[in-house]
């Protein structure tokens, strides 16, 4: 088996004649925290729906040294995957879905379950249909994060979740899920609020891969320049990724340092994550204000 949990190579997903996801290749090692971020539309759940056997694929996919479509009951034992349309039975108590998912997964830890909602408020007589849209993504993640897997996919896990029940399922997911040799691969729209917590990023572009960088790696390529507006001009003729207004200041962020007759004209600064993904994934007319 491959050193990398997953590794995807011309990786592509079609509908008809769309490609979705149009020639990605990228590779998740262990122990990392994955960001995979686009616009609505960018293909990142088809991707994901690619990495679990759900759809069909060209290239080369391999999860845990599997094939997603030929393997994908073997893989399902050690992967856990909660969905965008993610439900659990109305019906059912919180203590019954934990009998039927011992049942089901062999990999699955009734304790483990049990202990992991002591962080909620969930409690185990709770019926699913009484509880808020936040408790069930909290049971829902506990439920998986009581599977012993070695990846976990999820699609925008927190979407209409508040502030609070955010930060509380990431703190579940990094304390109690993440141990440094099992990686997490995270679609969402909350850039900004995931930044610090992640160890990599992938970003999709209308299906094609734009950046799979760790954020380490990202820190020493990019280059942020704020300056002083009557140096733009100087400053486009060096081809800045994007250009704009950074803490009431003009601001250009570049691929790679810029030369330093041009690095002189400013100062440098590290563009967030925010920045890079409006720089690689905007579209031209939605380009934020010019400096
Ligand atoms: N079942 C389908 N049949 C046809 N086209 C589809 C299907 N599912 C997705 N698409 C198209 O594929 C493209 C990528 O969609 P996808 O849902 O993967 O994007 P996404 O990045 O997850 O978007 P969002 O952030 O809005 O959830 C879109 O143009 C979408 O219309």
């Amino acid at each position: 088996m491959s050193a990398a949990l997953i590794e995807a190579g011309n990786l592509t997903v079609r509908y008809g004649s769309k490609a979705a996801v149009d020639g990605v290749s990228f590779q998740v090692p262990k122990g990392r925290v994955v960001g995979l971020l686009g616009h609505n539309g960018a293909g990142k759940t088809s991707l994901m729906k690619a990495l679990v056997g759900l759809s069909s694929f060209d290239g080369n996919l391999s999860v845990l040294g599997l094939n997603p479509l030929r393997d994908r009951e073997k893989l399902l034992e050690q992967l856990s995957y909660i969905p965008d349309v993610a439900i659990l039975p109305r019906w059912a108590r919180v203590d019954q879905l934990i009998t039927l998912m011992s049942g089901m997964h062999p990999r699955f830890s009734a304790d483990r379950a049990r202990t992991l909602l002591k962080r909620t408020s969930v409690g185990p007589r709770d019926k699913i249909k009484t509880l808020s849209k936040g408790m069930v993504v909290q049971l829902h993640l506990a439920l998986m994060a009581a599977i012993d897997a070695k990846v976990m996919i999820l699609d925008e896990p927190t979407l209409g979740l508040d502030i609070l029940s955010r930060k509380s399922f990431y703190e579940m997911l990094i304390d109690e899920w993440c141990d440094g040799e099992r990686s997490v691969l995270i679609s969402t729209h909350q850039v900004e609020e995931i930044e610090t917590l992640l160890s990599d990023v992938i970003m999709l572009n209308e299906g094609k891969l734009v950046l799979s960088i760790s954020l380490e790696d990202m820190d020493t390529r990019f280059v942020g320049l704020s300056h002083d507006p009557a140096q733009a001009e100087q400053i486009a003729s060096a081809h800045p990724l994007l250009r704009y207004r950074q803490a009431g200041q003009s601001a250009a962020l570049f691929d790679g340092a810029p030369p330093e007759h041009i690095t002189a004209l400013g100062q440098r600064f590290r563009p967030s994550l925010v920045d890079l993904f409006v720089a690689l994934t905007r579209a031209p007319e939605r380009s934020r204000q010019q400096a």
